[in-house]
């Protein structure tokens, strides 16, 4: 193509993995969409979050309204917005625009018991897997993950020190914005949490991935788990947002590591220990914007680079097809 050898950098790399991906549909246009995860967190009565519970049932009605950050980037970038309640604490029985795939009102507080019990994660798991099946069958084929579930960064940094055997102190971050004290309270719970279900420092073998979601996950990175398994089933490209859409990705890169060639990251989260992920899953993050939000935000965001990327690919002329001569040896 009519350019330096290499001169695209990153964008070459993100558009030889969507060939790859995508094998003889490449040239097609994407069909994006986001599906946001909602569920609330029973590990909150622990104090390990900044805001309320509540706010999990108040965001999904603002996503339903369109006021949140992840609505104005969807908009802004043509992507299909689905919102799924995966086990918020409240009924939403009577409405219109929502998902409704709820598996329990909120997880069990795993300080005490674990989060799920095995039918509770297999019915979360096959939410995703089920809406992975809906997402095909409309024409996706570039979706991200995102998620809303006050306390859900204390879930996902238990994941990721189970999984990168990383210490809670480094898997651990302030969430959505934990004093210093509070975040030493956060890192001492998840701790006493590893420590019951798992032994010393999380024990000696990895555990089973499944069983990691069922003490320490939560619905909707169960849902997300089975949502990133499904797409990588079906050949469908994945961009994972944040910290805790990519603790649901490495999980299932734990369960099946053939989704690690489907999956791209959209950002690098400012919680720390979504970088013990990214290296985990051997991804490099599209943007570096120090955002700490999730929704979705960070992967919507990329999903213009990966498109630009494979307009690139797919539109400019070659050296031979424009006349432009081609470097000296
Ligand atoms: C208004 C508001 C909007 C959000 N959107 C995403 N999160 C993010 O923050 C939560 C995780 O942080 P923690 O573990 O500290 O509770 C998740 O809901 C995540 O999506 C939000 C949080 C708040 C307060
Ligand atoms: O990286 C994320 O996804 C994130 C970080 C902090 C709070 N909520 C989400």
């Amino acid at each position: 193509m009519t350019k330096p050898l290499g001169s695209l950098g990153g964008l070459e790399d993100l558009a030889a993995q969507m060939v790859s991906i995508r094998q003889q549909n490449y040239a097609k246009p994407l069909q994006k969409a986001v599906y946001v995860f909602a569920a609330d967190h029973g590990v909150t009565a622990e104090g390990v979050s900044a805001y309320p519970s509540e706010v999990t049932r108040q965001m999904v009605l603002n996503f339903l309204a369109h006021g949140a950050a992840i609505n104005v980037l969807a908009k802004l970038h043509g992507v299909e917005m689905n919102v799924v309640d995966v086990g918020v604490d409240a009924d939403f029985d009577r409405i219109d625009g929502l998902l409704h795939r709820k598996v329990r009102r909120g997880t069990r507080n795993m300080m005490r018991e674990p989060a799920m019990s095995r039918e509770e994660v297999i019915e979360a798991l096959n939410v995703g897997l089920n809406l992975a099946d809906d997402s095909k069958a409309k024409g996706h084929s570039l979706v991200a993950v995102g998620e809303m579930g006050i306390g859900n960064t204390t879930a996902a940094s238990a994941i990721t020190s189970l999984l990168t055997r990383r210490s809670v102190e480094v898997t651990t971050g302030k969430g959505t914005g934990l004093n210093t004290e509070a975040l030493q309270h956060k890192r001492r719970i998840i701790e006493a949490v590893l420590q019951k279900y798992f032994g010393e420092a999380g024990g000696h073998t990895l555990p089973d991935p499944v069983d990691v979601l069922r003490i320490v996950g939560g619905l909707e990175i169960a849902a997300m788990t089975g949502f990133t398994l499904g797409a990588a089933r079906h050949g469908v490209a994945i961009v994972v947002d944040g910290f805790i859409s990519t603790a649901a990705a490495a999980v299932a890169f734990a369960l099946v590591p053939q989704v690690r060639g489907y999956l791209f990251a959209g950002h690098r989260s400012e919680e720390p220990g979504h970088q013990a992920l990214l290296d985990y899953l051997g991804l490099k993050p599209i943007l570096t914007l120090n955002m700490r939000l999730g929704e979705g935000t960070g992967a919507v965001l990329a999903m213009p680079i990966l498109e630009s990327a494979m307009c690139l690919y797919n539109q400019m002329a070659t050296f031979e097809s424009a006349g432009v001569s081609e470097a000296k040896d």
